[in-house]
């Protein structure tokens, strides 16, 4: 991309003196804290997936906020979670790596429910990971009462400051430690010392589903980005590629109403998706080859159903949902096979695209 097709957009909304700014942020929490709705909400287009079951975000899904002050690309991350199988693994090291590389976290936090381990973890984790400012979001605030979402926006400000004095106290002492090493004593002079409140850099409460507060959060979220050319013209909400879309809503119809250990054993690949040949110009149909796979036989027999009704149904949710996403009727061919063990075999993980 050449400098002159990143400048300021046409439009030329921004006041003169306000430097426009544009990066990454990115939406962590546990499983079900309402990223990927809060996502939609900011972008202002369903571009993520949702469902009521935990971990349906596998890969990263990227939503761009377009405002006249600034531009917000927000990577949409995988729950963070403790580390079980490999692919639990692969996960968290998505998150480092996500982590890495945007301007500012977002750290959700359902109003309604209390501040559990995971959240803690989490936190820990956020934390740890250095210098990017974290703003905390206290999710789905239409679930509670105004008491209640006071004690929650309390009770996320005190984990904030009690895991960054950790933190704080923790590096204090590795660096004393490596100051009493002698060949270390040069570096241990380097890293400044920290100062102000430990503490998250804002909390806010947002509802994804009323809409309170969302502008809030996007213009907090833009005041933490960098002076920057904006990255992406006007109006591309998405940079994900089609065919993850596509499987992620072939995904969410398949988890629809079963079993809570099936999301973890399931896995879906677009194989293939082409126009059909010999169609009038005005009725394009796209053949859509879809696998679904799972681990186990049992498992195999759980998605397909009796006699294959709930199959059948997996794929006319699916379809309708794609038809709906890319904006041409599709015929959709989906196939159950048993991968087993995939989740814990590196192979066949990148065969799947994690
Ligand atoms: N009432 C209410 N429900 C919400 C809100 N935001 C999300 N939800 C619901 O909470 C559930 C989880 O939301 P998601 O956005 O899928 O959560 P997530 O954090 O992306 O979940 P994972 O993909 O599992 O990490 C869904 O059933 C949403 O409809 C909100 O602002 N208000």
């Amino acid at each position: 991309m050449s400098e002159t097709d990143r400048t300021a957009p046409a439009d030329g909304a921004e006041s003169p003196g306000t430097p426009f700014r544009a990066g990454f942020a990115v939406l962590v929490g546990r499983p079900n804290a309402g990223k990927s709705t809060l996502t939609n909400a900011l972008v202002g287009q369903k571009v993520a997936i949702t469902s009521n079951r935990p971990q349906t975000t596998r890969h990263t899904i990227r939503g761009i906020v377009h405002r006249p002050e600034g531009q917000l690309v927000l990577v949409d991350t995988p729950g963070l979670h403790r580390p079980r199988t490999l692919l639990g693994q692969r996960l968290n090291d998505l998150v480092a790596d996500t982590l890495a590389e945007v301007d500012v976290i977002g750290f959700c936090v359902p109003a309604n429910e209390k501040i559990g381990p995971g959240d803690r973890f989490i936190a820990q984790q956020l934390a740890a990971s250095g210098n990017k400012p974290v703003v905390a979001i206290v999710t789905k605030t239409d679930t509670v009462s105004r008491a209640e979402l006071t004690e929650q926006l309390l009770a996320v400000t005190e984990l904030g400051r009690s895991v960054m004095a950790e933190e704080r106290a923790a590096r204090a002492e590795r660096a004393e430690k490596a100051a009493r090493k002698p060949r270390h004593r040069a570096a241990a002079h380097s890293p400044r010392p920290e100062t102000g409140e430990p503490g998250w850099a804002d909390v806010i409460p947002v509802s994804a589903v009323d809409g309170f507060q969302v502008e809030a959060l996007a213009r907090l979220l833009v005041e933490r980005m960098p002076e920057s050319p904006p990255l992406y013209p006007d109006g591309e909400l998405t940079d994900e590629p089609e065919m993850t879309m596509v499987a992620e809503l072939v995904r969410e119809a398949a988890l629809e109403g079963v079993r809570d250990e099936l999301p973890h054993s399931l896995a879906v690949v677009v194989e293939e998706m082409v126009p059909r040949e010999g169609r009038p110009a005005d009725r394009p149909l796209l053949d859509v080859r879809v696998n679904v796979y799972v681990e186990r036989q049992s498992q195999k027999a759980i998605i397909i159903g009796k006699g294959g009704a709930r199959l059948r149904e997996i794929g006319t949710r699916s379809r309708t949902a794609i038809e709906a996403l890319l904006g041409t009727k599709v015929y959709l061919d989906l196939h159950v096979k048993v991968a087993k063990e995939w989740q814990r075999d590196p192979k066949q993980l990148s065969r799947l695209g994690f």
